[in-house]
C-alpha cells in the first residue's frame, strides 16, 4: 500500500530533468524565526543583502526577456533561470518589477463573468438542523460542486492566524524563504512556485507550501518556524470539519454517514497554502489555471481578497465564472474528481480557477485535499455499487489508486481530463 497521499498539489513531485536538485533544508541548520513576532512586512529590493540582489538583478533581466539566438523568447531558459532564484513569484516583486516576465502571460479567457449578482455559490449553515443540512449540502454538490460553510467550529481567529502565518512566511526576506525552496517532496514537505512550471505552457502568479498531512504528518521541523504551529494546528481543525462533512456527504448519497469514511477517505490529506503576490499587470496572468481537484473532497480558506472563480452553468445554459464571493469565517467546499466518479455523477467536480485581483494585495489561500489512504494493487475504487441500478448504470469503470495517480500525474491540470479517462 503506498504511504503517500494521492498527489502532491496541483502537479507530480517529478523532478525535471533540467532543475538542479535542492534537498529540504535542514531545519536545524537554517537561520531560524520567531513565531512570535514575524516579519509582516515585504522586503524592498534594497533592504536584500547585496549577493542577493545581484542575483535578484540577473533574474530580473533573464526573465523578463530571455533572448534566443534568432531573437524569440526562449521560455525554458526563462523558466529555468526563475526556478533557480529559489524566491518564487515574490522573489520578482521583491526586485521591483513593474511588468509581468512573458513566461507568466496567459491568453485571455473568453468565458464571461457571471453578471454581478445574478447566481452564487450557496453558503450553508452547519448549525441548521441535520437532515437540511444534509439535503443543502447535496443539492449544492449536485448543481454547484462548490459550497461555503459558517458555523464549522473553527474560530474566526484561528483563520486569520494561519493566513496571516503563511503570509508571514512569504514575506520573509528573500534569502530566509530561499532555503526552503524545493521541488522534492521528500520528507513531506516542499515550497515552490508553480508545481507544473515545468509543464504548464504559461506560469501562474502563486507560490506553494505543500505539507503531505496525512496518513502520516511530516517531521514537524521541516515545515518552517514562522507558520509551523499554525500549519500544524489548521490541520487538526480541517480534518474535523473534514471528516464531518464527509459524513454529511455520504448521507447525501443515501448510503449512511460512514459509507465513505470506509473508503479510508479523510486520511489521505495533502494541504497546500498559496502566496499570490500582488502584481503589476493582473489581468494578463492568472493565479491558478482552470482546473478540477483530483481527489475527494477539497476544504479551503481564503483571505478577503477574492480571486476563486467557477465555471457554472445555469440552467438557461449560459456557462459563467462565479466568484466565489469572501465570507468572513466561512470554509469553501469543493467536490473533486473521485468523489465525482464515486457518487456516479450525484456530485460534481466542478471547473474552477483563481485570477489574480490586485496591484497591491497580496492573497493566501490555504486547500486541504482529502483522498483515500487505502492504495493498494486490490483496493479498487469506483461509483458505489448502492447507487448502481438498472436505472442508473454506472458510469465509471473501477480503477486502483496507482492507476488513478498515474492517469493524473500524465495529464495537464486544465482539463477535465481525469474523470474522462475512467468513463465507460
Ligand atoms: O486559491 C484558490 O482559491 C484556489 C486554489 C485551488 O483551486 C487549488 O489549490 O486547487
Ligand atoms: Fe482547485
Amino acid at each position: 500500500m503506498a504511504a503517500l497521499p494521492l498527489r502532491s498539489y496541483p502537479f507530480p513531485p517529478t523532478q525535471n530533468p533540467t532543475t538542479k536538485t535542492h534537498s529540504l533544508p535542514n531545519s536545524k541548520s537554517i537561520p531560524l524565526h520567531s513565531t512570535t513576532t514575524p516579519n509582516r512586512q515585504s522586503l524592498s529590493f534594497d533592504q536584500a543583502p547585496p549577493s542577493f540582489r545581484h542575483h535578484l538583478l540577473s533574474l530580473r533581466s533573464s526573465a523578463m526577456a530571455t533572448a534566443t539566438s534568432d531573437g524569440g523568447f526562449d521560455r525554458a531558459a526563462a523558466v529555468k533561470q526563475f526556478d533557480e532564484s529559489r524566491t518564487g513569484v515574490k522573489g520578482l516583486v521583491d526586485v521591483g518589477i513593474d511588468e509581468i516576465p512573458p513566461m507568466f502571460r496567459h491568453n485571455p479567457d473568453p468565458l464571461p463573468p457571471a453578471p454581478t449578482g445574478s447566481v452564487s455559490v450557496p453558503t450553508i449553515d452547519l448549525s441548521l438542523p441535520r437532515g437540511v443540512v444534509v439535503d443543502l449540502i447535496r443539492a449544492a454538490s449536485h448543481e454547484w460542486g462548490f459550497f461555503q460553510v459558517i458555523n464549522h467550529g473553527i474560530p474566526v481567529s484561528v483563520i486569520d492566524g494561519t493566513l496571516s502565518a503563511i503570509r508571514s512566511f512569504n514575506e520573509l526576506p528573500p534569502s530566509d524563504r530561499s532555503p526552503y525552496y524545493s521541488r522534492s517532496l521528500t520528507g513531506g514537505v516542499s515550497y515552490s512556485s508553480n508545481v507544473d512550471l515545468y509543464k504548464s505552457s504559461a506560469a501562474s502568479w502563486r507560490d506553494t507550501i505543500q505539507v503531505l498531512m496525512g496518513p502520516a504528518r511530516p517531521d514537524p521541523d521541516r515545515i518552517p518556524p514562522v507558520c509551523r504551529q499554525e500549519i500544524l494546528a489548521w490541520d487538526e481543525n480541517v480534518s474535523q470539519v473534514g471528516r464531518a462533512l464527509l459524513e454529511l456527504m455520504s448521507e447525501g448519497l443515501g448510503v449512511g454517514p460512514h459509507r465513505l469514511k470506509e473508503l479510508t477517505i479523510g486520511d489521505g490529506k495533502v494541504m497546500v497554502c498559496h502566496y499570490y503576490p500582488p502584481c503589476p499587470e493582473p489581468d494578463a496572468t492568472m493565479g491558478v489555471v482552470t482546473h478540477t481537484d483530483p481527489g475527494a473532497l477539497t476544504v479551503l480558506v481564503q483571505d478577503s481578497t477574492g480571486g476563486l472563480q467557477v465555471k457554472h452553468v445555469r440552467e438557461d445554459g449560459e456557462c459563467y465564472w462565479v466568484d466565489v464571493e469572501p465570507v468572513p469565517g466561512a470554509l469553501v467546499i469543493n467536490v473533486g474528481d473521485l468523489l465525482q466518479i464515486i457518487s456516479n455523477d450525484e456530485y460534481k467536480s466542478v471547473e474552477h480557477r483563481a485570477v489574480v485581483r490586485s496591484r497591491d494585495k497580496s492573497r493566501v489561500s490555504i486547500a486541504v485535499f482529502f483522498n483515500p489512504s487505502k492504495r493498494g494493487d486490490t483496493d479498487f475504487y469506483g461509483p458505489l455499487p448502492e447507487l448502481i441500478s438498472d436505472e442508473k448504470p454506472a458510469h465509471y469503470r473501477n480503477f486502483t489508486m496507482t492507476e488513478f495517480m498515474g492517469t493524473f500525474f500524465s495529464k495537464q491540470l486544465s482539463s477535465k481530463a481525469l474523470v474522462d479517462h475512467f468513463k465507460l
